[in-house]
């Protein structure tokens, strides 16, 4: 394992690195379904918890708490929740930061009829291998942006979500038609044109339509698979090893040497940070045979 994607070593177990992945896109784009399609891809639903190598964390976890006045507005579908200012960017920050050190972290999880977040259901966090962030403006800020290893934007067309949303809102928002429309109209449409909609050239890889792109969906998931494989030592990360015939006697790694000599070339590496590159042969590499 490359020190990169270590951390530190604990009683023997080296505490990994998750590899961090954003999943942006417009309200009611398919997010939270491209990821549920990944993690069942993946084998990591029906698995307890702290077992899981793949977890989910959403956006919504980190909006403000509303005063009265501002919840009062809410109630009424005039609070503009898809601006940047509605979400705590520095506890998201430091959160994601935690989860990247391979730490527990607890998180409320997010009330949308009553617009509060809710502390008596924590979400734990356990330390994984993969960490899928999900939300509307996971690009927005670029300290956070930055922390990604791999950055996916769901694409699908407003008509499309629009008629996705209202449905949705009503039946497990508690939202009425008027409200939902208004905020529509006068906040969600214009932030996602000015806020979410630019942060689309940030993405590695677009995925239109959502979770019905399972071609996408599939190439998506055997990066991740490779990552796993990789992470665990069951990919193809095993050496190839090349025979020098040293005759007559030749000065090498400061040593002179004569002989076969077995070199050690570290096959093609594709952990993140490090993809397409093949690691360099080292001078420690280099090992004469027993
Ligand atoms: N490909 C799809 N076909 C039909 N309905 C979908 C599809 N993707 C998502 N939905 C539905 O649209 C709504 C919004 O999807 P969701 O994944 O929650 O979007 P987001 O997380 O981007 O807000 C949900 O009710 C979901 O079941
Ligand atoms: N109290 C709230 C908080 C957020 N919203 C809307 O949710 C949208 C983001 O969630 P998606 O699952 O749709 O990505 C965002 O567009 C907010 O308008 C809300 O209505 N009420």
């Amino acid at each position: 394992m490359d020190a990169e994607n270590t951390l530190s070593v604990t009683n023997g177990d080296a505490v990994k690195k998750p590899f961090l992945i954003g999943v942006a896109g417009g309200t009611a784009s398919g997010k939270s379904t491209v990821c549920k399609k990944i993690m069942k891809e993946l084998g990591q639903t029906d698995m307890d918890h702290t077992q899981r190598q793949v977890v989910t964390i959403s956006q919504d976890s980190f909006y403000r708490e509303l005063t009265a006045t501002e919840k009062a507005k809410a109630f009424q579908g005039l609070y503009n929740f898809d601006h940047p200012d509605a979400f705590d960017e520095q506890l998201m920050y430091e959160t994601l930061q935690a989860v990247l050190k391979g730490n527990k972290v607890e998180i409320p999880s997010y009330d949308y009829r009553t617009n509060s977040l809710d502390y008596e259901n924590k979400l734990t966090i356990y330390p994984a291998d993969v960490v899928l962030f999900e939300g509307i403006l996971v690009f927005y800020f670029p300290k956070i942006r930055d922390l990604f290893h791999m950055k996916l934007f769901v694409d699908t067309d407003s008509d499309t979500r629009l008629a996705r949303r209202v449905p949705r809102d009503i039946n497990e928002r508690g939202r009425d038609l008027d409200a939902v429309l208004t905020q529509y109209m006068t906040f969600v449409k214009p932030a996602f044109e000015e806020f979410c909609s630019p942060t689309k050239k940030f993405a590695d890889v677009i995925i239109p339509r959502g979770a019905d792109n399972t071609v996408a969906i599939d190439l998506i998931v055997q990066h991740i698979r490779d990552f796993l494989n990789n992470r665990s030592g069951h990919g193809s990360t095993s050496n190839i090893q090349v025979f020098m015939n040293l005759e007559p006697e030749t000065q090498l790694g400061g040593k002179r040497r004569r002989g076969i000599l077995r070199v050690n070339i570290p096959a093609l590496n594709i952990q993140p940070n490090n993809a397409g590159k093949p690691n360099t042969p080292t001078r420690e590499s280099l090992t004469r045979p027993h």
